[in-house]
Parts: C-alpha cells; sequence; structure tokens
C-alpha cells in the first residue's frame, strides 16, 4: 500500500512537560521523515491531569489521561496522539489504533534521593515516595522496615516535594528523568529484580484512528520490532490480569538472542504475599507469552491477591 506523503500532522498532546517533550520528540521524527511536513501540536489538558490529590487508582485510572486525546482525534482537529505506553489503557475503544510502538530507551524505575544511594542504603523508618502499587509492594517486600507514603503530582512536582523534605527517596520511571533533562538526579537505576517496570513503561505509542490507513503508513518508519514485541506481551500481562485498573502488578520483556524474555509479578500493596513467574518464547509470539504468563501467575494465585484489592 503506498501513502501519499503527508502535508499536515496534528499532534494532540497533554501539557505536562513530560508530554510535550514526548509530542516534540515525534513530530521532530516525523518532520526528518517527511520535511514538507507542516507537524503541529494540539494542546489539552485532560482530567488525569486537574485531579492531583487522589491516588489515580481511586478515581478511574489510566484512561483518565487518554479520552480527550481521543475526542480531538474523533472530531478530526487531530491525526495522531503521542502517549508514554504505560499510561495507555489496555483495552482501546473499537474506532482507535496504535499503529506505532517506537524504540525503547531506558525501561527501569530510578531512585533519586539526597541522601541515600539505594534502597539497600536506607535506615529503618526512612520514608519512599511512590503512589504506585507496583512500586509500593515491591518496596515492602524487599525492605519491610522502610515506610512508604503517597507522592501524586507531574514530574516537577514530585522531585520539588522531595527537594522540600517530605520524603527520603523517591521513585520515577527513569525514561521521564532523562527525557527532561534531569538524568543527573538519578542516583541509581532499579534492577529489575527490585522493581519490576509496569507494562510498557518507557516506551512511547502513537494512536490514530483504526480508520486512517494514510496515517497508519505515515507511522510505519518509526515503529521498533523488538520493542512492539516486548510491550504487546507486558500489556497482555497486565489485560489477562487486570484490565486498565491501578494494581500491584508489573510486567517486563527484553528480547535477548532474538528470543522474548518475559517476567511479571502481582501482589499484595502490603508485600506479605508476592507470586512471580516467567516465560521465555518467539517474539512473534509476544501477546501469547503474556497471556501464559498471566495463566503461571493465576495458578499461584493472582487472583485472589487482585480480588483482595477492594
Ligand atoms: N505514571 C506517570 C508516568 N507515565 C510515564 C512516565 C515515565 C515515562 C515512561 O515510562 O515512558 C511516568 C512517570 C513515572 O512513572 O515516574
Amino acid at each position: 500500500m503506498s501513502q501519499a506523503t503527508p502535508e499536515r500532522i496534528v499532534i494532540a498532546t497533554r501539557e505536562s512537560r513530560l508530554a510535550l517533550w514526548q509530542a516534540e520528540h515525534i513530530k521532530a521524527r516525523l518532520e526528518a521523515l517527511y520535511p514538507g511536513c507542516r507537524v503541529e501540536l494540539l494542546g489539552m489538558t485532560t482530567r488525569g491531569d486537574q485531579i492531583l490529590d487522589r491516588p489515580l487508582a481511586k478515581v478511574g485510572g489510566k484512561g483518565l489521561f487518554v479520552k480527550e486525546l481521543e475526542t480531538a482525534l474523533l472530531d478530526g482537529r487531530a491525526d495522531i496522539a503521542v502517549h508514554s505506553m504505560k499510561d495507555v489503557p489496555m483495552e482501546m475503544g473499537e474506532a482507535f489504533a496504535l499503529p506505532c510502538i517506537c524504540a525503547r530507551e531506558v525501561p527501569l524505575d530510578a531512585f533519586v534521593s539526597r541522601r541515600y544511594e539505594s534502597l539497600a542504603d536506607m535506615p529503618p523508618g526512612a520514608v519512599v515516595g511512590t503512589s504506585s502499587l507496583r512500586r509500593e509492594s515491591q518496596i515492602h517486600a524487599q525492605y519491610p522496615f522502610l515506610g512508604v507514603t503517597s507522592l501524586r503530582g507531574n514530574l516537577d512536582t514530585r522531585l520539588r516535594k522531595l527537594d522540600e523534605g517530605q520524603y527520603d527517596a523517591i521513585i520515577l520511571a527513569a525514561a521521564g528523568l532523562t527525557r527532561l533533562g534531569m538524568g543527573e538526579r538519578i542516583r541509581s537505576i532499579l534492577p529489575a529484580e527490585v522493581s519490576l517496570p509496569a507494562a510498557g513503561q518507557g516506551a512511547l505509542g502513537i494512536e490514530c484512528l483504526a480508520a486512517r490507513e494514510d496515517v497508519i503508513g505515515w507511522l510505519q518508519p518509526l515503529a521498533d520490532a523488538d520493542t512492539t514485541a516486548c510491550v504487546l506481551a507486558e500489556r497482555a500481562v497486565a489485560r489477562a490480569l487486570a484490565g486498565s485498573c491501578e494494581v500491584p502488578l508489573g510486567a517486563y520483556a527484553l528480547i535477548r538472542a532474538g528470543r522474548l524474555w518475559l517476567r511479571g509479578f502481582v501482589a499484595r500493596p502490603d508485600g506479605s504475599e508476592i507470586v512471580r513467574a516467567e516465560r521465555e518464547g518467539a517474539a512473534g509470539e509476544a501477546e501469547s507469552l503474556g497471556r501464559a504468563l498471566a495463566e503461571a501467575l493465576r495458578a499461584q494465585g493472582a487472583e485472589a491477591l487482585l480480588a483482595d484489592l477492594g
């Protein structure tokens, strides 16, 4: 299928600094690919950006960041939306497609602190800030003597709260910090064994209307096959176990010697129980590997852990 070269592409984007960086990044890549094309940003505020005082798990989860952008796609005000794949709901509306997942850089979590080098360095009673049940459960399971308290807001807000002394350390996705040029705030990267990332963490995805075959064609050169396979596998785990709800679940895949290697866990938020599993297989079977991993977690009682979340 040959596509006419685009003349104009409008990107719907949230207006947080991270979202704008991501949209600008894709804009620059599209302009390099299609030199005559005008690429424009359409900034919007989503419900997820407005609600800052409650954990996302309580107010509707990931969909809050995506809905307004999808409305702009439906209205024809925008052609594409750029997302952190971590924030994209597992089930998408039929009208929408995610035809492009870009190469992932840093998928892991970062430890940020003025006083300490890593979680293992923190004394009993020291306080880590995070509002992610995934991060919280893993900290409690491995460092039961540390305190964990809620931390919301965009990256700048979270770093300010750390600097004001409200926390002894915070955990953030390394990708967000490096994208915003704040990589020097990272004291250490938490290995996957300590903090298994969220499905899709560190990867950018581009959404458009499923009917826009022209757009889907334009985006193909930006897609990365390895990252796509990994993210599909990770999202299949999350979809099978949790839908798009915010739960203590991690899923992380990498390609090694041409094979896809996938790890996952489900826990109680307090870390008192944690089940883990891993699978290895062909990258072409990413989604069925994800479903098989979810099945292995279920066989160890994952559903009971999630059912108790309330
Ligand atoms: N939950 C918010 C969010 N969504 C994507 C990122 C970071 C970038 C990424 O993972 O692609 C972050 C910040 C964080 O978790 O620290």
